[in-house]
């Protein structure tokens, strides 16, 4: 065990080498599976990091997805957590199912199957835990907006594609600006993210990453279903301006006094979506699902 300045512990057998991941990957017979998203955690540095920003305490509850070969979900358990983790590909769940989670049989919750079903990894209480996560890239969004819709996490630390932390931290203005980063900014504290270079991953991914870490708001604010749904339908024509967009949605009499109350804040009806602040979206009148 490796004892970090924080005081949480790591698992010095963690297969962090990349030899020793190839080994192990040889000893289950298994590929990587790009369109999985698998290039596995191989930087004792990086799995200390997601740690130390999850401020992690012993007998913390952790949500993990994707927990692959166990990297990270070993590190989380040596440290105290208790930890519900879902996996989707059959072998890598089996491997886990038949060495970690034995090993910790009170701790490891695992399940097989896919987190856009199961977002929280068949963790079912409704407040006091984290999440961290090393994300299957091609999830992450839809994931997200699932995790969004609550019950909230008080953490999140996440391993995204840069692209997606991008989004997922934008501003207004910004051309990476949308629905995803106004919901996240309504609930969280985005802390700045850790660039993560490409060879702390096997195998080698073509993309950058980045370690986010949102903290909750003490006053989270949550958009209802009807409300995201209209935010992400007005964000597809996000160059329009928001007058013309309300008048033409198919709920403009619910959607039009909203636009006065833009306008009390400065926002006027020629703004375009992109360049409208989270404290214009609060202002959206709550809408109820059809
Ligand atoms: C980036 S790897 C992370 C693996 C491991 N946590 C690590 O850090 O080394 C993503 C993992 O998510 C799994 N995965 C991909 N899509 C998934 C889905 N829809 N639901 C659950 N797990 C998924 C992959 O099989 C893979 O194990």
């Amino acid at each position: 065990m490796l004892a970090s300045s924080e005081g949480v512990t790591l698992n010095a057998d963690m297969p962090l080498s990349p030899s020793d991941t190839r080994a192990l990957l040889e000893r289950l017979g298994h590929r990587p599976n790009k369109r999985l998203g698998q290039n596995f955690l191989i930087d004792g540095n990086i799995v200390r990091k997601s740690l130390e920003l999850a401020y992690l305490q012993p007998d913390d509850c952790v949500v993990e997805i994707g927990p692959g070969l166990g990297t990270l979900s070993s590190a989380l358990l040596e440290a105290g957590a208790q930890v519900w983790a879902i996996e989707f590909d059959p072998r890598l769940h089996d491997n886990l199912a038949n060495t970690l989670a034995p090993e910790w049989p009170d701790k490891f919750h695992l399940i097989h199957g896919d987190a856009i079903d199961h977002p929280r990894a068949g963790f079912a209480l409704q407040n006091n835990y984290k999440i961290i996560a090393n994300l299957p890239y091609a999830i992450s969004t839809p994931w997200m907006e699932k995790i969004l819709a609550g019950p909230l996490p008080d953490r999140l630390v996440l391993m995204l594609q840069k692209e997606a932390a991008d989004r997922f931290t934008a501003t207004p203005g910004h051309k990476n600006y949308g629905a995803i980063s106004v919901f996240i900014e309504a609930s969280y504290q985005r802390r700045p993210g850790h660039r993560v270079a490409r060879q702390c991953f096997y195998p080698t991914p073509d993309v950058d990453s980045t370690l986010l870490h949102l903290e909750r708001l003490p006053d989270a604010f949550h958009f209802n279903t009807a409300q995201r749904e209209t935010i992400r339908a007005i964000f597809t024509q996000r160059r329009k301006q928001i007058g013309s967009l309300v008048n033409k949605h198919q709920r403009a009499s619910e959607l039009r006094p909203w636009l006065k109350e833009l306008a009390a804040l400065g926002i006027p009806e020629t703004t375009r979506p992109e360049a409208i602040p989270l404290n214009g979206w609060r202002k959206m009148p709550v809408l109820v699902s059809s």
